[in-house]
């Protein structure tokens, strides 16, 4: 797939993070979602496929301290807090599903809010930063969130959570609803920020773009991580080829 190779300053660069997650479980009240869940995610993008209602979106939750978990999750070796304020503390932010942007606010209202935790001098620096990492947003500052299309409150959200420079940024389905150019658009951004050496997380429904983009994905089905491994082989593995993408494609 193509996407805009130009330079991306985005990210925290030098801050290569890396999570580790071993017996995992985690879901709602007595709804036990994901079972004993072992993964590893290195620098880069990493992406993690499955189908409707397989868990994708607990697993971002649970690892944010959004619902509870049992299990260990180490960030850089360290134990990642369960409470969703340390967690954004110690350099990870989570864009997730719809996005949660504040419509009547305009697009820049919606960066600063992004950068909340940082000190006023760096946000203003990082606001900088955000908009010629992100152009079209420059053009839109003045814009009221709300009024822009699917595809560029999508960049909105990425862009807020690049205010805070994480080390580790969680995309859920950031493609979700999008038109073909904008999922493009979209993807091609997780690659340029995993380049610019903050580490990529992303949930996606979309397996043969996503595979394009990413360095490695994990495949979950109803709680489980059922495969794994480098995206090219991943693509042509029976699992995914099979499962998702029709055996003769
Ligand atoms: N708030 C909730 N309360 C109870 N059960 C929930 C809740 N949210 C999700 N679930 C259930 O947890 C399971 C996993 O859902 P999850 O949203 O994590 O899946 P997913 O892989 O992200 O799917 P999708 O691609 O449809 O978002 C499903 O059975 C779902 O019904």
């Amino acid at each position: 797939m193509h996407y805009d190779a130009q330079p991306f300053e985005l990210g925290a660069a030098g801050r290569r993070a890396q999570l580790r997650v071993q017996g995992l479980s985690a879901g709602y009240g007595a709804f036990l979602v994901l079972r004993d869940l072992g993964l590893e995610v290195r620098t880069g993008l990493t992406v993690i496929l499955g189908p409707n209602g397989a868990g994708k979106t607990t697993l971002l939750r649970a690892l944010n301290g959004l619902i509870p978990r049992t299990g260990e999750v180490l960030l850089d070796g360290e134990p990642l807090s369960e409470r969703t304020h340390e967690v954004v503390k110690s350099g990870v932010a989570l864009v997730a599903e719809g996005r949660q942007l504040f419509p009547q606010m305009t697009v820049l209202e919606n960066l600063e809010l992004g950068g909340w935790l940082v000190p006023k001098a760096e946000r203003t620096r990082r606001l900088e930063q955000v908009m010629s990492d992100f152009p079209k947003l420059r053009e839109r500052a003045r814009q009221a969130a709300g009024t822009m299309s699917g595809g560029e409150q999508q960049m909105v959200a990425v862009a807020r959570a690049m205010m805070s420079a994480p080390r580790l940024l969680m995309l859920d389905e950031p493609s979700l609803g999008l038109a073909p150019r904008m999922v493009d658009e979209l993807l091609g951004i997780a690659r340029r920020i995993a380049d610019a050496g903050t580490t990529v997380l992303m949930v996606e429904q979309n397996v043969k773009k996503a595979l394009a983009v990413a360095d490695r994905g994990y495949v979950m089905e109803r709680g489980a991580l059922v495969a794994s491994g480098a995206a090219p082989l991943l693509a042509r593995s029976s699992v995914i080829r099979e499962a998702y993408l029709g055996a003769s494609s």
